[in-house]
């Protein structure tokens, strides 16, 4: 990475609270990452401070890390046999890949959103009541509290509020897709983690979900990996250029897409491989 990008990625660093220039806090803040996959070196030396409450997009062409960024994010990656990790994800001051911390404090406070949405093959209800339940909610009138809430808070409220007891399989691909963004609001996270939540979706549904994401970052910490370039222009805030398992370029998306720093995040942004 150039030293200007190095310069621009540096905090400041007060005693509990790091701030980035804009003043946003940081959320995530990756240092060193190395990860390899058995032999496969997949992340190379990845430094990315990521503020809170601002869509992050990554970027970058298929097997670059994308996925495996974000999976390690929430640990999910380690579910993959033979993976090992150097360096550090700070995340509430702590070292989320220290073996010491507790991966259910994550499960929490971090929701994912996948290509393919994934409903529980159960009602609308049930699916947004799960999480909830799961950590102990009982009570008829808060479980429907949280319900409602969830589902106004992706949008699709007025869609299913007539329907709650039927079976989410029934709703259109994109309508699946907010419910699961509402199933990961119900479990009231930080951060919500998304893996090409429109790739399979179509123009109207994935304006929908744009605009759900320029909601939604009022009150959560949005990490969006996509392959569609004007929807990273669209939508976020800061956008990170990968490359061959390492951050080529990081920065306000505005600068990614109007004057980056380095060749390679311009020749991929201009269309010229990947
Ligand atoms: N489960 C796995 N086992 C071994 N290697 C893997 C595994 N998952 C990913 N890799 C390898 O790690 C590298 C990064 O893959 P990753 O899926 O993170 O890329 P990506 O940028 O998300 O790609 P795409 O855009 O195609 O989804 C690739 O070389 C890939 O082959």
């Amino acid at each position: 990475m150039s030293m200007l990008m190095e310069r621009k990625m540096t905090v400041e660093n007060d005693k509990h609270v790091k701030k980035s220039s804009n003043s946003h806090r940081i959320v995530y803040d990756t240092k060193d990452l190395n990860l390899w996959y058995s032999n496969t070196h997949a992340l190379k030396d990845i430094n990315l401070a990521i503020n809170e409450k601002e869509v992050t997009a990554i970027i970058g062409p298929s097997g670059c890390g994308k996925s495996t960024y974000i999976k390690t994010l929430n640990r999910m990656v380690e579910l993959v046999p033979g993976v090992r990790t150097t360096g550090s994800i700070t995340y509430k001051n702590k070292n989320i890949l220290d073996k010491s911390f507790k991966v259910e404090d994550l499960r929490t406070q971090v929701g994912m959103v996948f290509q393919k949405a994934n409903p529980f093959p159960k009602s609308i209800y049930e699916n947004i009541a799960y999480g909830p339940k799961i950590h102990g909610i009982r009570n008829k009138k808060v479980l429907d509290e949280i319900v409602e809430t969830s589902l106004r808070g992706a949008y699709i409220w007025d869609e299913v509020k007539d329907r709650l007891n039927e079976n989410a399989y029934g709703l259109s691909g994109g309508q699946q897709q907010r419910l699961c963004i509402a199933r990961c609001l119900a479990i009231q996270p930080d951060v919500i983690l998304m893996d090409e939540p429109t790739s399979a979706l179509d123009p109207k549904s994935t304006l929908k979900i744009e605009e759900l994401a320029q909601e939604l970052k009022k009150d959560y910490s949005i990490i969006i990996v996509t392959h569609n370039m004007q929807q990273a222009a669209r939508i976020s805030d800061k956008t990170a250029f990968f490359l061959n398992g390492e951050v080529i370029e990081f920065d306000d998306t505005n600068t990614i897409f109007t004057n980056p720093a380095d060749n390679r995040t311009e020749d991929y942004i201009s269309g010229r491989f990947g």
